[in-house]
């Protein structure tokens, strides 16, 4: 199973109110689709450290590690197997400004202007909440195909206001 993470950094915007920095996805799983920075842990790396180095790389912006806040752990199965394992965190602190990559072009969209239409299916379901500050744990179960953002979504658990176990933070 792979171990992933997204981070969605948020700022209060001019005059949309809060806005959530997302990418559109250049290459990889997900390609064309809006998200936030992320990808897999790489080798001897934490989350935190994973979701740092991912929205470095993918758009420029410096975060540090201990600004993140944990808003959710995401399983996503495929055909009855687990798949990926997804830790998902905001922040309000970051510094640079967002620049586009190989990976991803970045773009600041109000929060309640997010293009769900244009990203995984299961992702309404659960990023509204995490911009209003919640904290989820989701399984969103996928199948029929060969990579995960060709299967079918066919079904979903949520639970809100979950704590996170202090090792998996
Ligand atoms: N169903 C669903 N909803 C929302 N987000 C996701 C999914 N499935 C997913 O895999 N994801 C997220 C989790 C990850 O952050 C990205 C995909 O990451 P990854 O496969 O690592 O992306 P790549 O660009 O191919 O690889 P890296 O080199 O960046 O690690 O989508």
């Amino acid at each position: 199973m792979r171990e992933t993470t997204l981070c969605f950094p948020m700022r209060e915007g001019r005059d949309a109110g809060t806005e959530v920095l997302l990418i559109e996805k250049r290459r990889g799983l997900g390609e064309g689709w809006y998200n936030g920075p992320g990808g897999k842990l790489e080798a001897g790396e934490t989350p935190r450290e994973c979701a740092v180095r991912e929205t470095r790389e993918e758009v420029g912006l410096e975060v540090e590690a201990s600004a993140l806040e944990k808003a959710g752990e995401l399983s996503f199965l495929l055909d009855g197997e687990k798949h990926t394992f997804c830790h998902v965190y905001r922040t309000r602190s970051f510094a640079g400004e967002a620049t586009a990559s190989a990976e991803a072009y970045p773009e600041w969209v109000a929060i309640d202007e997010v293009p769900y239409e244009q990203m995984w299916d299961d992702d309404h379901l659960w990023l509204p909440g995490v911009l209003e500050g919640e904290t989820v744990a989701g399984e969103f179960r996928f199948e029929g195909g060969r990579p995960l953002d060709e299967a079918d979504f066919v079904g979903h658990d949520l639970e809100w206001n979950v704590s996170f176990a202090a090792d998996r933070e």
